[in-house]
Formats: structure tokens, sequence, C-alpha cells
């Protein structure tokens, strides 16, 4: 193996890509992992509702973690398969009450106290969402854009709400928290007033954020959509609403990769979003047909993606985050394949001989851009990784999925 690295890292110097500091870089991008993927995005509130918000987790795989135990139990080891620190993603939902009923717009640190103790146990991060669907007060689609004041205002005290349990985090664990809205507010079908229901959504978030938070420990992010299950022919929070609000307030805009129409692609997105904004935040995921949220696979759009980061020297400007939900695969196994994908394809952008591409570019000479690009497509990428992995003490190739087996024999399986 560690022939094949050497002779593999020789073919990259030839074109003056440093391959330690290519990995030593990698070893310090966080990725933060969506908690949701390992419950079905079920939580663990005591009146639990079923899913809504026009998103939808299909298949039943067996194993699903019914307890905040078992889901961090199963994070610990996906983590443990995965190379390098990372972060954690979690939605109100996942509030721990000790069997009390908090409602949502209830919600404050102690209820997330063991997560923090887990977190510092484990090193990684937390960054955090406010739930605004899976309620009876979102049961008719809306919620910050409600005509109905008092419904508004529920889910108005829920964000704020949020935001201090983000600044908790922060302070707690030394890494600043990303907590991020995103409503699934629309109409199924055509609107006779568009501008209402925005209007309304604009003076929420308004009230939202004119709640002071400590930047150093919580950033604020607003993720837009096109489309849900129910809001087919309009949504309030679009993709124009919320670049134009982020950028008037000086907050961050989140680009969900399954959000846009299917030939519009985020990784084309990245440089305008960073020509007018410090940073910005990505739920990477993958739709199929539709904002199906598959789990990420090595294709040429997350390539795409994770070029774009590198190569416009982005690795601290953008937040990387995953949004992915398959309950037809053993769950710790999507998180391990989606994760593991996200890194790779970060590690592949950091060995591509950007500068020289970006050179013949500028001078016109668009046959060797393209030849390169394409050459390098076939250089010995896979040695690099399994390196990597080797030096990050996580199974290489597909070896971690005898782990996965027999984590689903002894633990996964026995779960009813
Ligand atoms: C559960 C997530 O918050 C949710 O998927 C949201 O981020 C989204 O992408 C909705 O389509
Ligand atoms: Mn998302």
């Amino acid at each position: 193996m560690g022939n094949q690295f050497e002779l593999a890292k020789k073919e990259y110097e030839q074109w003056g890509i440093d391959v330690e500091e290519a990995l030593e870089k990698l070893k310090n991008i966080p990725i933060s992992v969506h908690c949701w993927q390992g419950d079905d995005i079920g939580g663990f509130e005591v009146n639990k509702n079923e899913l809504s918000g026009g998103i939808e987790v299909t298949g039943n795989y067996p194993g699903k973690a019914r307890t905040p135990e078992e889901l961090r139990m199963d994070l610990e080891k996906a983590f443990s398969l995965i190379p390098g620190k990372h972060r954690v993603n979690l939605h109100a939902i996942y509030a721990e009450t000790d069997g009390e009923v908090v409602d949502r717009d209830k919600i404050e640190p102690k209820h997330f106290e063991k997560w923090v103790k887990w977190a510092k146990e484990q090193g990684v991060g937390l960054d955090f969402n406010p739930t605004l669907f899976s309620h009876e007060k979102a049961a008719d689609g809306l919620t910050l854009a409600h005509p109905d004041p008092k419904i508004r205002q529920f889910w108005i005290d829920h964000c704020i709400a949020s935001r201090k349990i983000g600044e908790y985090f922060g302070r707690e664990l030394g890494t600043p928290c990303l907590t991020n809205i995103w409503i699934p507010d629309g109409y199924k079908d055509i609107p006779s007033d568009r501008l209402t229901p925005r209007k309304r959504l604009k003076e929420a978030l308004d009230e939202i954020f004119a709640v002071e938070i400590d930047e150093a420990y919580n950033i604020d992010s607003v993720e837009s959509k096109l489309f849900g299950i129910g809001s087919e022919a309009f949504v309030v929070g679009s993709h124009e609403f919320y670049l134009n609000y982020a950028l008037a307030n000086n907050m961050l805009c989140l680009l969900d990769t399954g959000h846009y129409h299917p030939t519009e692609v985020v990784s084309n997105k990245i440089s305008s979003m960073l020509l007018f904004n410090d940073k910005l935040a990505l739920h990477v995921s993958r739709p199929v047909r539709w904002d199906s949220d598959h789990v990420v696979t090595f294709d040429d759009e997350l390539k795409e993606i994770a070029l774009e980061i590198v190569r416009n020297d982005a690795l601290d400007k953008v937040m990387i985050g995953l949004d992915f939900f398959d309950a037809s695969i053993n769950r710790v196994a999507a998180w391990t394949i989606g994760t593991r994908n996200m890194i790779k394809a970060l590690l592949y952008g950091l060995l591509m001989p950007n500068e020289q591409l970006k050179e013949l570019q500028e001078k016109g000479d668009f046959t060797k851009r393209l030849a390169i690009m394409e050459e390098f497509k076939t250089y010995p990428f896979g040695a690099i990784w399994n390196h990597y992995c080797e030096q990050m003490n996580v199974p290489e190739k597909e070896h971690w999925l005898e782990e996965i087996d027999q984590y689903e024999k002894e633990v996964l399986s026995s779960r009813k």
C-alpha cells in the first residue's frame, strides 16, 4: 500500500501538487453531519407528530435509532469510519425533555445539555436548526408566513429560542454554531397573491433577527427551496427571496443542492455567492428527479462543488453540511458513504492542477484545459485516498463495510 501511495504521489508532484499539504488541509475541513439520517427525521419529542413539511423519507430498513442514546451511538459508529473530525447538525426535535411536554416555542439550552456533553466527549462541534414542520401549528403548510398572527408568533418564538440554543452550543464547544432556518411555507396551487406571504415572512425574519445573539457563538443562515410535496406551485422562501434577505441583512445564504431546477447546479453558484458574501453554507444532498435527498455519491456535481470551493480558496468560507435521508439502506452506512464521498470530493479538488488549469483558460487554450481535466480523472487518486484513510485510522476502501455488518448484527438488528 505504501508503495502505491509513493508512486501516486510522484505522479501528482510532476504537476507541482503537494500531496502532503493537500492531506493536511483536508484534515481541517469539518463536515456538518446531519443527525436526522439516523432516525428518519423522527426526533424525540414527547408529543411526536408525523413527518410533514413536504419532505419524505422512504424505506423501512431495520435498525432506526429510537432514543437519543441510540442515535449518538450510531453517530459514533459512523464517525469511527469517516476520516477527520467533524460536526453534528441537530434539529430542535432532538431536544431531550425527560418526559415533559415542552412545546417548540419554549425549548431551552438545558434541553440539549446531553448533546453538548456528548459533543465535548467526542470533540465535535454542533450546528442547529429550528424545526418548523411535523407540528400541529404547521399542519396547513404555513409557519412564519401564516396569515394568523398567533401562529406566526409561535414560530417566531421558536426561531428565537433556537438561536439562543445555537449561541449556547457555540459558547460551550468553542466553535460557532450555524443555526439555519428552513420553512416549508407554500401553496399547492397557483397563488393569487405572492407578495403578501413574502412580506409576512420578511417581517417575521426581521423580528427573529432583531434579537441580539453573540455572533462569536452563533451564525445565522436561511435556506430557500423551489418546491415541496404540497407546495408544488409556490414556495414563499424562494431562492431570490433569501438571496436578497441574506445580503441585505448580512447573514448567510444556505444553498441546498436539491432545491433548484433539475439542470441548475449549486457548483455554478458558489463563485457568484462568494463575490458578494464573506461566507456561504451548503446542504449537500442528491436530488434524483426531485428533491429526493438521496445519499451523496461521488458524482460529477459533487466533484465540481468541491473543486469550486478549493479553486476559489474558499475552504474557510463555505460551511459544508449534508442533508440526505434514506431509510431503505443501513442508516449508519448511509452517513458513512455520503460523508466519505464529500471528503473524497474535497481531496479530488485539492489534487487537481487548479492553477495551471486557470492559466490555460486565461490563455484561451481550451483544448489543453479539457485534455488535462479529463486525464486527471484517471490519475491514481484512489491510492492517495486509501493512504489518507489509513493515516486517519479509519478503514480503507470498502473494508468499513465489515464493521457495518458487525454493528448491524450486534446492535441494529435487536432494535424492533
Ligand atoms: C430536515 C432538513 O432541515 C430539511 O431537509 C431542510 O434542510 C430541507 O432541505 C428541506 O427540503
Ligand atoms: Mn436542506
